[in-house]
């Protein structure tokens, strides 16, 4: 997979994506990325790329024909298609059935913006979808980006060295992650569950589901409005909240 970001600081993104699970799937040439600066695509000495918002009001914008000019030579970087992502808090919310969608592109190009943002004009010719990180402002859209790099990058075949626990993860089935123990079963804080010392591995898979279901209903209740659970999911989710409740 490849992955094109524009932004004023190429250098964010290339640190952000070269730790761990990340840095490693670049390793293994599962993921390349390609940083594009707008600002080597502007003009006149100062190189300009943001400038005063038509309209009045407070804050710059980013200058189309920088991030156009900046755009076509990432396009012409490689013959493969883009599929062109703003990172905005006007976009989509992203969750994990739009990062295993983007995982599954040969090829994505994340456009960073800065100040009040970019011109819309260069939004509609040239962008595919806007996603958001969440509903707050961020000062660039660059830690957006490098959160999308970071999600599609760890679902690469690959990436993991248990290829199991991308489907174990959070979010896999719509739900959200049981507890995790290790070493040491005592500890002043607690004691790890003894099903998950039982060795027996269809009480542990019930256990894990359960508080799956369990921690879903308290924390996240959207997650599941709307879903028909199995028989054997609303059984398991009563009795854990009549374990709860006492
Ligand atoms: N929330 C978000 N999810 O994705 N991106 C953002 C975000 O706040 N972007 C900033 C807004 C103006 C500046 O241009 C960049």
């Amino acid at each position: 997979m490849r992955i094109d970001v524009v932004s004023l600081f190429p250098d964010f993104i290339e640190r952000c994506a070269g730790f761990g699970v990340t840095g490693r799937a670049r390793e293994r040439g599962l993921v390349s990325l390609h940083a594009w600066n707008p600002r080597d695509y502007a003009e006149g000495n100062y190189r300009k790329v943001d400038d005063r918002t038509f309209g009045g009001g407070p804050g710059m914008v980013m200058l189309v024909e920088p991030l156009r000019r900046c755009l076509a030579a990432m396009r012409r970087a490689d013959p493969q298609p883009a599929h062109v992502v703003h990172l905005s808090p006007q976009g989509r919310r992203l969750d994990q059935r739009k990062v295993r969608e983007l995982a599954a592109r040969p090829r994505l190009a994340l456009l960073c913006g800065r100040y009040e943002g970019v011109d819309e004009r260069l939004v509609q010719a040239e962008v595919d979808e806007e996603l958001s990180i969440g509903d707050y402002v961020l000062s660039g859209g660059e830690l957006a980006a490098a959160v999308v790099v970071d999600a599609v990058a760890r679902l690469q075949d690959g990436a993991l060295n248990d290829a199991a626990s991308a489907a174990q993860d959070s979010f896999e089935d719509g739900l959200l992650d049981c507890p995790h123990y290790s070493h040491p079963v005592e500890h002043p804080y607690g004691t790890v569950p003894e099903v998950l010392r039982s060795g027996n591995h269809a009480a542990i898979a019930r256990w894990r589901r359960q508080q799956a279901l369990g921690r879903t209903w308290e924390r996240r209740p959207d997650l599941l409005a709307g879903r028909d659970l199995s028989r054997q999911d609303a059984a398991l989710l009563e009795a854990y909240l009549r374990g709860r409740d006492g």
